[in-house]
């Protein structure tokens, strides 16, 4: 049977979160505050681009189990479970924001009129799902039990959609036997395995899973600028160290570093979570600081081949933090242009599918243009910042024809260098030796 579920927040994880429970039988109300959000979605509009959400929104939408809605009071009405799917942004001293968090909690214990279960679906601090079980009954408008379930979310975006059906675990950590239940009956139509454990322990794995994911970039990271320095192939160490199943081949592509909503706030949350309990977790701050080199590598490296960057057109493929997403959220793109145009570059930026968020993102002074051959037009260099399929597809003979000098610094390895090396387009890229770099393209 079906449950009453409120989720409150329709971001990336809370739309396609009340999307999939509602695709697997449920009655689910999403609240989100912003009204413009709101409006689109009541009509079947996903406001994030996420591949494949439209379509299984519009379909639980007609089956009327699907409702958006502003008000608070009006969606939790009738619900036994409220899924709390906030930002947790990260505040100026990389602590994570609870602020919103907070906010809901206080909405929750002042609209709802039945016994309710509180899902803590955010990444939030060991110890915050206690926190909003104070906050909640301290707040309550009736006499009503509360129990909060830490459940927290693995889903990546741009593929989001997939995972919420195919994910590896769903975690449960539970205030009371009844809630951890409650939370497996509500998921058991997924068919995925089930972890259960306590609330902190849930807390901690969603920040350990985050953290121990972006070291293992770093680490391949440190050892692609260190096979640039040996004339060693990154790629071919990746592939030779993966096939050791204790290692597993996933996550070691090597790159300008990790961006995006998740890995640099949730790692610098955790280095702060254990600062407050007196514990120095260098391993992973050394992580931190090594992605936030990594991120202008490849401006580095441009300033080696070329010299001064001054009056030089720099074209940007690739605004997003990484394909199939429209989110620029700690990019490596706004660091690289940011240092560029310091180093008095012109710099030119196309993404095929950022281009609206991107400007509130970069810092000023970037020109955009509508596709890859205008940027490229006359560009003294490119960057290629994200590995987009339209990229991949790209024949070399556009970056030849249409370039000043076919100079390319590609952030992300995303042409075979045999391929590269067929054409006259010089070439960088992250732990491979260059390609073409003898016949040095002549930089105006
Ligand atoms: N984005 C991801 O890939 C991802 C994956 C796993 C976990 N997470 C975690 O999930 C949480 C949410 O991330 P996101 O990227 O979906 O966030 P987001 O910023 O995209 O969306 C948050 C939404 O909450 C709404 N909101 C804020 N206060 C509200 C309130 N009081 N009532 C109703 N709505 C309110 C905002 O308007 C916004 O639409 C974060 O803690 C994040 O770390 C994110
Ligand atoms: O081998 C790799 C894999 C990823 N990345 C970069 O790492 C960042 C994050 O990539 P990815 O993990 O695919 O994207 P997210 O959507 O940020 O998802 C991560 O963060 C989410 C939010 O917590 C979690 O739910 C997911 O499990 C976790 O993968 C991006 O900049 C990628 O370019 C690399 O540089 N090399």
């Amino acid at each position: 049977m079906g449950k009453n579920i409120a989720v409150v927040g329709t971001g990336y994880v809370g739309l396609v979160t009340g999307v999939a429970l509602s695709e697997i039988g449920h009655n689910v109300t999403c609240i989100d505050i912003d009204e413009k959000k709101v409006a689109r979605m009541q009509q079947g509009e996903s406001p994030i681009y996420e591949p494949g959400l439209d379509e299984i929104m519009k379909r639980s939408i007609e089956a009327g189990r699907l409702h958006f809605t502003t008000k608070h009071e009006e969606g939790f009405q009738g619900k036994e479970i409220a899924y709390i799917a906030v930002g947790t942004p990260e505040k100026e001293d990389g602590t994570a924001d609870l602020r919103f968090i907070e906010a809901v909690a206080k909405d929750i214990a002042q609209n709802v009129k039945q016994d309710i279960t509180v899902v803590t679906k955010s990444t939030v601090p060991v110890g915050t799902n206690d926190y909003v079980l104070k906050l909640v009954k301290e707040n309550l408008a009736e006499d009503v039990s509360v129990d909060v379930v830490s459940n927290p979310e693995f889903l990546r975006e741009g593929s989001a959609v997939y995972d919420a059906f195919n994910g590896d675990r769903i975690v449960i950590g539970a205030s009371s036997v009844h809630a951890g239940d409650l939370l497996e009956e509500v998921n058991k139509p997924f068919g995925l395995p089930i972890f259960r454990t306590d609330v902190r322990s849930a807390e901690m794995i969603k920040y350990a899973a985050n953290a121990f994911l972006a070291t293992k970039i770093g680490f391949i990271n440190e050892v692609a600028n260190l096979c640039d320095r040996l004339e060693a192939n990154v790629e071919d160490v990746a592939a030779g160290m993966g096939m050791d199943g204790r290692i597993g081949a996933q996550f070691l592509r090597p790159g300008h570093g990790y961006g995006g909503s998740c890995f640099p706030k949730d790692t610098s949350a955790l280095v702060k979570l254990a600062d407050a309990v007196g514990y120095e977790f260098d391993l992973l701050q050394a992580v931190v600081d090594g992605n936030k080199r990594q991120k202008l590598i490849m401006v580095d490296k441009a300033k080696e081949v070329i010299g001064s960057l001054k009056g030089k057109k720099i074209a940007l493929l690739g605004l997003a933090f990484k394909p199939n997403t429209d989110d620029m959220r700690e990019s490596p793109a706004i660091d690289i242009s940011r240092e560029l145009l310091l180093s008095g570059a012109e710099v030119t930026g196309y993404d095929p599918i950022a281009m609206e968020n991107a400007p509130h993102f970069m810092p000023e002074g970037v020109d955009y243009v509508p596709s890859a051959e205008e940027a490229l037009q006359g560009a003294d260099a490119a960057i290629l910042v994200t590995d987009w399929d339209e990229f991949k597809n790209l024949d070399m003979s556009v970056y030849e024809n249409l370039m000043a000098a076919p100079l390319l610094f590609d952030g992300r390895n995303t042409y075979s260098r045999d391929v590269v090396a067929t054409s006259n387009v010089e070439y960088y890229s992250v732990g491979r030796k260059p390609v073409n770099s003898e016949k040095k393209v002549e930089v105006r």
